[in-house]
């Protein structure tokens, strides 16, 4: 089988993660590559990592670009895929690596992004509850935010089995290339080297309906969650301290049994063995989630770590797996597990 691929924004760092992991794809052939601004240059002048492309040209971001493929991975900024999608046909697999189609609930979408909601896709998350059946055979698939991805599989199972109240806090420390590479002044080397500091504290970044969404489903109530992200000096990675407080007598072994339970048998989401700690390092460049539980009793309080790389699990990794899913060919097929540590 060869699927033939485009990747709308490939100069960017999704579109470039994107086009790493799909040069070592055994059943993918990589067709057209789009930017928007830098229409007209090769590809070796924003990835230099990717060889083998290098001297691919990109072109402009339109249908007619993106037509004639089998799957079109959207990496773009937010607000450009339905109409996108909307031109492709039915019959093309639409992997949306932005957060247009993550959202169920319109007024969601309208408070926090504004504008009209752009329709729901499947949710790309797959060891999540009931997403792998939603994406098996889909034709369009929403890959979940950096944050959400890490932070829900970090606290799932404990809603799932009930032994915690859905009340969620999660610190996210994230490297820099979970911006993006246009410019930013808060983001210069200058103002990030050497330092840390959060952003979007009380509850006002943008991904914190997405965690509600996928911590309530399992919860099976609406759940609550107070949510910090911390940028620290460095390119990749997010490491999620998340906690919510204990119901009933559960201690450390049951809340690993818990988790064991979950994912013995998912092969990128890897509780690790009693003691170790996840780290970003063990993650990068790996389609993985490293995860650790404890019961901190004098809190009352259940404490998972999570880690991943936020392009690979948490972004690109992810859509490949669910381009995996949607073209029935096996989940893994071309995904690391090997990080790039140290
Ligand atoms: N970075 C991350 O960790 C994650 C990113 N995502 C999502 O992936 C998407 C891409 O993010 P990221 O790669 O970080 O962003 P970048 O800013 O690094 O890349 C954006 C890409 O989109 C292109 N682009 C920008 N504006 C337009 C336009 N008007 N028309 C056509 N193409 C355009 C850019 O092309 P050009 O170079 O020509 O400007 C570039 O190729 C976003 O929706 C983001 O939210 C999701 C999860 C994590
Ligand atoms: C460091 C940093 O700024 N990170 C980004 C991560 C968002 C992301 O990449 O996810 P989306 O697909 O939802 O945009 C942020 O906090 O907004």
């Amino acid at each position: 089988m060869t699927v033939r691929v485009a990747v709308a924004g490939a100069s960017g760092y999704a579109g470039g993660e994107l086009l790493r992991l799909l040069l070592a794809h055994p059943e993918v052939e990589i067709g057209a590559l789009t930017a928007g601004g830098n229409a007209g240059s090769k590809l070796g002048q924003h990835h230099p990592n990717l060889l083998p492309l290098a001297d691919r040209e990109l072109t402009e971001t339109t249908a007619e670009q993106l037509r004639g493929h089998d799957v079109v991975f959207l990496a773009l900024p937010h607000g450009h895929s339905a109409a996108i999608a909307a031109e492709l046909g039915e019959d093309v697999v639409v992997v949306d690596c932005g957060a247009d189609h993550r959202l169920n609930d319109a007024e969601d979408w309208t408070r926090w992004y504004g504008g009209d909601h752009p329709g729901t896709w499947p949710y790309g998350v797959p060891e999540l509850p009931g997403a792998r059946d939603r994406l098996r055979g889909a034709k369009r698939v929403a890959v979940a935010g950096c944050f959400p991805t890490v932070s829900s599989l970090a606290v799932v199972p404990a809603l799932a089995a009930g032994i915690v109240e859905p009340d969620v806090v999660v610190t996210a420390i994230t490297g820099t290339s979970g911006a993006g590479r246009a410019l930013k002044p808060h983001l210069l080397s200058a103002e990030v080297m050497g330092s840390a500091s959060v952003y979007g504290v009380g509850g006002a970044h943008r991904h914190t309906p997405e965690m509600i969404q996928n911590l309530s489903a399992a919860a099976g109530e609406k759940a609550k969650v107070s949510f910090t992200p911390v940028l620290a000096p460095m390119a990749r990675g997010i490491l999620a301290t998340c906690s919510a407080p204990l119901r009933g007598g559960v201690d450390s072994a049951a809340a690993r049994k818990v988790y064991l339970d979950a994912y013995g048998d998912e092969p990128f989401v890897h509780v690790l063995p009693e003691g170790a700690w996840p780290q970003t390092s063990a993650t990068l460049g790996a389609n993985t989630v490293h995860l650790q539980v404890t019961v901190d009793p004098d809190a009352g309080r259940l404490v998972v770590v999570g880690a991943e790389d936020n392009l690979t699990k948490g972004t690109a990794g992810g859509a490949v797996q669910c381009m995996n899913l949607a073209l029935g060919l096996p989940e893994t097929t071309g995904l690391p597990t090997a990080g790039l540590a140290p």
